[in-house]
């Protein structure tokens, strides 16, 4: 099989699963010799598949820049994955728990880029001039791979396992804030449930943004003005079911929640 012939394979194995609603095994099981330059060809051709279905890429993703994530699902260092339209959700809305496998949530302080950023060399000074402003945000994650076995070459080839985004609707100025001492304390259905401040993100949200310049910049991507980076969770994602209401309270930032259905 050429490689081309593989990576079409493995797309269409994970472009199945959202629709069928059952998870495949690990890519890393199956095929051992997957290298991360694979599972990021794996991830391009699903973008390119939705962007030529009208799903065009809208914001950035990073994963796995808290220790606390890595612990979660014992993969220790940080990957991207793109937000594309459908996967946006108004704060306060409510999602049928139906169109995910096993979804979880988690609080993200997140920024909206006022201006294009393009790696590699980005310093933390460009990436900080980039921010139009910071919002709080809850990332929606899913595993199209069973059970949640991913390693980072699984949670790659799966668009960094993201399933959607809610976008606090406030939004301040990044030299407003102390992003780093920024504390997020996460509720499911009025319970305390997680928390954590900006600094658990690779020691601050900004590191992440740098990263993801730097590293997308090495596969040809520039970050665009407009777009969203939600930069990685503040603690450990919560799992969620039909029926959970779950709140982000991100204190300045305001607070944000999102609903499950059946
Ligand atoms: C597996 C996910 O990328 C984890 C994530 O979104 C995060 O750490 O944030």
């Amino acid at each position: 099989m050429t490689e081309q012939t593989m990576i079409r394979m493995y797309a269409d194995q994970l472009a199945e699963a959202y629709v069928s609603g059952k998870p495949i095994d690990p890519l890393s099981e199956t095929d051992p010799g997957l290298t991360i330059d694979d599972a990021y060809a794996i991830q391009a051709a699903q973008i390119r598949d939705w962007a030529t279905s009208g799903r065009h890429v809208r914001g950035y993703k990073v994963g796995l820049t808290s220790l606390a994530m890595q612990r979660q699902l014992g993969v220790d260092q940080p990957d991207f994955g793109y937000l594309v339209d459908g996967m946006y959700h108004q704060p306060g809305s409510v999602v049928s728990i139906g169109s995910f496998i096993a979804p979880r949530i988690e609080p993200e302080i997140a920024f909206v880029l006022g201006a294009d950023l393009s790696g590699p060399g980005v310093t933390v000074e460009e990436a900080r001039r980039a921010v139009s402003s910071v919002v709080g945000a809850l990332e929606l994650i899913d595993s199209r791979i069973v059970d949640w076995r991913i390693s980072l070459i699984d949670t790659i080839a799966d668009n960094a396992s993201s399933a959607g985004v809610v976008v606090g609707h406030t939004a301040l100025p990044l030299e407003s804030l102390d992003i780093e001492a920024l504390a997020v304390t996460l509720a499911k259905n009025g319970e305390h449930a997680g928390s954590g401040t900006g600094a658990a993100v690779l020691g601050s949200p900004l590191n992440a943004l740098v990263w993801l310049a730097n590293t997308l910049g090495t596969y040809g991507v520039t970050l665009k003005a407009g777009s969203v980076v939600i930069p990685g969770s503040v603690c450990a994602a919560v799992p969620v079911g039909a029926g959970d209401t779950i709140t982000a309270d991100f204190g300045p930032l305001g607070s944000v929640s999102l609903s499950f259905s059946s």
